[in-house]
């Protein structure tokens, strides 16, 4: 017979299930609801695994652990959080814990980990993670989001490439960036690449760079994305958009850990972390053959799914309420949100995801005129026709005068948070302006295309082909619920 599992919880109706689940497989459970109880009982006898909440009677069940590792490095720990932050399963995984379960857990889940546990002979799975690294702003506790951080806590500790598929807005870059930050190369820059933004014939110098002469215009050495990458991370957005020969291009870095600038004739060695990300579905891309299987396979190794917002339906009044205090700070005026406006939010399909639902709010801070958002002002909201590039002020642009400072204001910030290079200023500003006058005409006019054309006086087939471009789908604003 194996040593008894310490069950250490102050939710008695939980305890009653863990330890009736953990005795169905024939383990023998030892419960105490307190730390102080705990350390008593570990001196006692040996266990075969320890599950612990976070939040217990006299103090936190995650701070503590560290001196149980230290005393009892073999045996496995295994915590259960009501917090389901990123930062609590970081926490968790850094103190060392053998695995994390947010609650509410899928107790087979939960029963299999202790037996793997068990089996296991302990040691963490994730090695430290230090403190001033914490505190990213992922928002979100729904379970969904659960398995999201799980999978960011394994990454952490090694260089896996990582793929990142979601649908836009999603927050893959946000997950790119946290798995950078909390890793081991977060001294090292992190580099991001929107493949989908970069004109074909200037991808491979973008990625790779190019020698002095290599082409036309190539008047110096380009150092590209791989190599600025160099310690840090290297995020490739918007895989699914990159051309045949880029990616055969790619492939070959990636079997070799080697870059060639174009027009160069020894390759370099690179030392970046890979994580690429794409909203496309590649599976039929690589059936029609405009999607490299090798290279998916190199990208593919481990996968993190992002749930659609509508799929995630709880994190939505966590969302907007923490995208009103980042207006406020931003700048914007200050709102607290009613529940009702909250709940009327929940009920929006909000296609673009957190995107729309981000812009969406930074609109409201901007419109509301109340101190406290009542239903009256989203259902005002949507009906005006101001809606905002990501997380930036929203330029008004029927103001007059006013309006015409708050433009400024805008730019101003944008060139400040963007700090484009010399000489590349007035194309990045251009292209930066045009998705949220596009999404501002695609929101005034419910997504219709032909009408947007006409109020912004261009050609329909060219709006759609800027919107395809810009990966506008104008679809996110037709529909509406108002
Ligand atoms: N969980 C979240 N918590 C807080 N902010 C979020 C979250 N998810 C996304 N955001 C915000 O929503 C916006 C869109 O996110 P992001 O750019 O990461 O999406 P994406 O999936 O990479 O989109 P795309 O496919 O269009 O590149 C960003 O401003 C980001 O900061």
């Amino acid at each position: 017979m194996s040593h008894p599992v310490l069950l250490v919880e102050d939710d008695a109706s939980i305890a009653i299930v863990i330890t009736a689940a953990l005795e169905d497989e024939g383990l023998e459970v030892v419960r105490c609801d307190n730390i102080k109880d705990r350390d008593r009982l570990l001196q006692e006898q040996s266990y075969a695994a320890m599950l612990t909440d976070v939040v217990l009677k006299d103090g936190d069940g995650i701070e503590t652990i560290g001196t149980v590792t230290e005393g009892y490095p073999q045996m496995p720990i295994i915590i259960l959080s009501a917090q389901n932050t990123l930062d609590t399963a970081v926490r968790a995984t850094e103190s060392g814990a053998f695995e994390y379960f947010p609650k509410p857990f899928d107790l087979d889940e939960l029963v299999r980990a202790v037996k793997q546990a068990i089996g296991s002979g302990a040691a963490p799975q994730v090695a430290n993670v230090s403190e001033d690294t914490i505190g990213l702003p992922l928002v979100g506790r729904s379970s969904a989001m659960q398995a999201v951080y799980r999978m960011i806590t394994r990454v952490i500790r090694n260089d896996l490439t990582v793929l990142i598929l979601g649908e836009s807005g999603t927050g893959k870059e946000l997950v790119a960036e946290a798995i950078h930050q909390l890793g081991d190369r977060n001294r090292g820059p992190f580099v991001a690449v929107n493949t989908a933004a970069i004109p074909a014939e200037l991808i491979e110098s973008e990625l790779f760079g190019h020698e002095k002469g290599a082409f036309t215009g190539a008047v110096s050495r380009h150092i590209g994305k791989f190599e600025q990458a160099q310690g840090g991370t290297l995020f490739l957005d918007e895989i699914g958009d990159m051309p045949m020969q880029a990616q055969t291009r790619l492939l070959r870095a990636l079997q070799s850990g080697m870059i060639l600038r174009v027009g160069g004739r020894e390759e370099v060695p690179f030392d970046a972390r890979i994580i690429a990300a794409t909203n496309k579905d590649l599976a039929p891309m690589i059936e029609e053959g405009r999607f490299r299987e090798d290279l998916f396979y190199r990208l593919n190794v481990v996968p993190i799914q992002l749930p659609p917002l509508r799929e995630r339906g709880d994190d939505i009044k966590a969302l907007a309420r923490h995208f009103l205090s980042q207006a406020a700070r931003d700048g914007l005026p200050a709102h607290a949100l009613s529940d009702p406006a909250a709940d009327l939010l929940c009920k929006q399909p909000w296609r673009g995801n957190v995107r729309e639902l981000k812009n969406f709010i930074y609109r409201l801070a901007l419109l509301a005129r109340e101190d406290v958002i009542d239903e009256q002002a989203i259902h005002a909201a949507m009906n005006e026709t101001t809606p905002v590039a990501s997380g930036q002020a929203a330029p008004d642009v029927e103001a007059g005068p006013a309006g015409k400072d708050d433009l400024a204001t805008a730019l101003g910030r944008w060139l400040t948070a963007n700090a484009p290079e010399q000489g590349e200023i007035y194309a990045k500003a251009i292209a930066a302006f045009e998705r949220p006058l596009f999404e501002h005409m695609l929101f005034a006019t419910n997504g219709n295309q032909l009408r947007a054309a006409q109020m912004l006086g261009i050609n329909r087939n060219t709006l759609r082909k800027r919107l395809a471009e810009l990966q506008i789908d104008p679809e996110v604003y037709a529909n509406r619920v108002t």
